[in-house]
């Protein structure tokens, strides 16, 4: 089976999830695309989506499924969203898809979040996959001086402007033994908009793709 295969599975397994939630958090990427064309057929079900990115907000709405601000919504019941990798404690590196910090607002808001993810994104130690970290434009390589201080490798992710006009650092070559301490240090340096770590809030529930089926990690 292919990883976009793998891909469509998990999404298809996450609709049981959903049941019974009317407002749903919708992330971005991949996986989450899978499961926004598995959402035509239930739309009847949905009475609005929240959105982490136009990406996504316009494919949800071509689809005819209403996408709200979340500052009308409140807190949300439900998020469903991808990962980069995904650690033993359900914590997460995101932003492959620059869309880390509305992700990061989606899930600090909601009360549980359903990682969908194939199992090539499961890893021991968070950091092989290099750490997106949104900046603003202007701190850039203040930012980029204090990651290497950190110990990592900063490379600035060229032609990209995400939703929020920020910019992106990769850091390479971390090895994250304490997510939440890092987090933290990251989100800590100024001009930092968020760091893809996702440790403060991890995921409740991942849903994990395998070629035997999907496993739930609870
Ligand atoms: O964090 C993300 C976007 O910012 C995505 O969830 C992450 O990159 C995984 O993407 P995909 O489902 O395409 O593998």
């Amino acid at each position: 089976m292919t990883q976009d295969q793998l891909k469509r599975k998990v999404a298809e397994a996450s609709l049981e999830y959903i049941k019974g939630y009317s407002v749903l958090g919708i992330g971005t990427g991949s996986t989450v695309n899978h499961l926004i064309d598995c959402l035509a057929d239930i739309k009847h079900d949905i009475e609005a989506t929240v959105s982490s990115s136009v990406n996504s907000t316009e494919r949800l709405k071509k689809l005819g499924i209403p996408v709200l601000d979340l500052n009308e919504v409140g807190t949300l019941d439900i998020y469903l969203d991808g990962a980069d990798e995904i650690n033993p404690h359900k914590q997460l590196i995101k932003g492959g898809g620059a869309a880390l910090t509305r992700e990061k607002i989606i899930a600090a808001a909601s009360r549980k979040f359903i990682c969908i993810a194939d199992d090539s994104k499961c890893v021991d130690v968070l950091g092989k996959f290099p750490l997106p970290v949104e900046v603003i434009p202007m701190a850039r390589s203040y930012v980029a001086r204090e990651l290497v201080k950190l110990g990592g490798q900063p490379v600035y992710r060229e032609h990209c402007v995400t939703d929020n006009g920020g910019h992106i650092l990769d850091v390479h070559n971390l090895s994250i033994v304490d997510p939440i301490a890092l987090e933290k240090a990251i989100n800590n340096i100024v001009g930092v908009i968020t760091c893809g770590i996702f440790a403060m809030r991890p995921a409740d529930m991942v849903l994990l793709a395998t070629a035997d089926g999907v496993r739930k990690i609870d």
